[in-house]
């Protein structure tokens, strides 16, 4: 088995005429639960773009799955939920998993279909059109179009958004299933009750790593009480005021751990 589902080097990304990630190296280990943190604007997005191949104006190497980024190959090979849903509104939330099961051309697009529908605990409304559903159900749709044709990395962009307490928890024990099955999983989030089920935690500020760590290590490192005032203790002991973007040509990203 690849020890890692994606590998990134020397990764810069300039977006509205400025880096806003540069000079990024990051490893996401094959089977695992990964963690994307960091505060609003620190490039997380814009990270997981240049990983499933839609973001311009990207230099470096970026390998997923043994192959670069975007490729044709990777197609049915990687899922991706945005942040925001991605879905068809007037088609019936079956239809649109019909047809995204079709474009990963998976032969069983029925079984597909109704296993992504369970899995989203969206049973009961797959003729409803995504149009008339709630914005958690509007979620949960676009998180089953991008499980839907079986993919070995799955890049989940705040998958758990506006769901209540008891969907965001059955939905971390469907990702810890998937990753159990041998999946990868990438997956953003500013709650760190959520950080804490991740097998390791990839901490962002202003476009560059400021950790690359699991939750415990967080924890032994920072001597935080919770992962909340870790991660506070991590993003404000890496300097630049909010929002200020990297330098260009700004040093390498420190590693707390690995
Ligand atoms: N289309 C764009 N044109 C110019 N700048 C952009 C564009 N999209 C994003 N940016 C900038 O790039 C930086 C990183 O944005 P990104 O969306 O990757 O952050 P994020 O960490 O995902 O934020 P959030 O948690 O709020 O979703 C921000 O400063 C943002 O303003």
């Amino acid at each position: 088995m690849r020890k890692n589902a994606v590998v990134v080097r020397e990764l810069r990304v300039v977006r509205g005429g400025r880096p806003v990630i540069d000079g990024l190296d990051l490893d996401v280990p094959a089977g695992s639960v990964v963690g994307l943190m960091g505060p609003s604007g620190s490039g997380k997005t814009t990270l997981m773009r240049a990983l499933v191949g839609v973001q311009d104006r990207v230099t470096g190497t970026v390998e997923v799955l043994g192959s670069p980024a975007g490729s044709p190959a990777l197609r049915r090979k990687v899922g991706y939920m945005t942040q925001d849903a991605s879905v068809y509104t007037d088609l019936t939330v079956v239809q649109n998993l019909r047809y995204f099961a079709a474009l990963a051309g998976r032969r069983d697009a029925a079984e597909a279909v109704a296993t992504a529908v369970d899995t989203v605990d969206l049973g009961g409304h797959q003729k409803q059109r995504v149009g008339t559903l709630s914005g958690g159900e509007r979620s949960r749709v676009s998180l089953a179009a991008a499980l839907v044709g079986g993919p070995e990395l799955l890049v989940l962009d705040e998958p758990t958004v506006g769901l209540d307490p008891v969907l965001r928890r059955d939905l971390w024990a469907v990702f810890r299933r998937l990753a159990a099955e041998g999946r990868t999983l990438l997956v953003s989030s500013h709650v760190m009750d959520e950080a804490v089920q991740c097998d390791r935690l990839v901490l962002m500020r202003d476009g560059a790593l400021v950790a690359d760590t699991t939750p415990d290590e967080l924890l032994a490192d920072t001597g935080a009480p919770d992962a909340e005032r870790a991660f506070l203790a991590l993003i404000d002991a890496a300097g630049p005021t909010p929002g200020a973007g990297p330098a260009p040509g700004a040093g390498p990203t420190e590693r707390t751990a690995r």
